[in-house]
């Protein structure tokens, strides 16, 4: 059966209820996040991101974004600290998109989307044995989240964009080593945190997530790179860009967001 879920007008998030009842949970993502309604909190420290020893293994269509995969099998590459209580293991980093010229984030700040987010996977390895357990877990993830906004050419995101023609269609892979996601933070690492989901199905509710407050600059020519990736397999007749791959906003519900300070 696959993934039958997307973000057209039958299959996407309005929809994904019916197979996910969870999607109508009490801490979905993503969420609007109001800075002055954050509470700032002095227990909450610095993250730290080690990735000096990250081993990026494929670039992939999975149908659904274009995803970046790292070798999981250690601890070489971990984010800790802030309101993790022990390291979580790099995974995977994949983007959200729009459409030319509209918002394409998936967090919005005080009602404002920007152009895209990037989603640096982590999961749990300490407290679970495999992947598949932590992203069920209520503390088994940890998503940190980076904001893409429009400007000048981003220097290393060609990295990338210069891959994308390799994995135009969904299911499609290559190679992709050597490449350090590091290069694709902002300056600061301030922080919003706050518990939630996954935003794509299944949407387990397994996610602490860290959204950093400095967006990262690309220009309108690389994210226009990312839209000539397809939704579809190259096998399909139904041609459909892969664009606007993004959740909206979802109910806050009994939760507060926090503030780095
Ligand atoms: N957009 S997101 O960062 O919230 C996100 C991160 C990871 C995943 C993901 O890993 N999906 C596949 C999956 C889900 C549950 C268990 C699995 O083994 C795999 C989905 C969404
Ligand atoms: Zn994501």
């Amino acid at each position: 059966i696959g993934d039958h879920w997307g973000y057209g007008k039958e299959d996407g998030p309005s929809a994904w209820h019916r197979h996910y009842p969870v999607a109508k949970g009490n801490r979905q993502s993503p969420i609007d996040i109001i800075p002055n309604e954050a509470r700032r909190d002095s227990r909450l420290g610095p993250i730290f991101l080690k990735y000096d020893q990250c081993r990026s293994l494929n670039i992939a269509n999975n149908g659904h974004s274009v995803v970046v995969e790292f070798d999981d099998s250690d601890d070489r590459s971990v984010v800790l600290g802030g309101p993790l209580d022990n390291p979580y293991r790099l995974k995977q980093f994949h983007f959200h998109w729009g459409g030319k010229g509209c918002e394409g984030s998936e967090h919005t700040v005080a009602g404002v989307g920007y152009a895209s987010e990037l989603h640096v996977v982590h999961w749990n390895a300490v407290k679970y044995k495999t992947y598949n357990d932590a992203a069920a877990a209520p503390d088994g993830l940890a998503v940190l989240g980076i904001f893409l906004e429009l400007g000048d050419d981003h220097r290393w995101l060609h990295m990338i964009t210069d891959a994308l023609y390799m994995v135009k269609f969904k299911g499609s892979t290559t190679d992709f080593k050597g490449f350090n996601p590091k290069c694709l933070l902002p300056s600061s690492l301030h922080y919003w945190t706050y518990l939630g989901s996954l935003t794509t199905p299944p949407l387990h509710e397994s996610v602490t997530w860290i959204v950093l407050k400095e967006p990262i600059v690309i220009s309108e020519k690389q994210l226009g790179m990312f839209r000539m990736l397809q939704f579809n397999g190259e096998e399909e007749d139904q041609r459909m860009r892969m664009e606007n791959n993004f959740r909206p906003p979802q109910n806050l519900k009994e939760r507060i967001v926090r503030s780095s300070n």
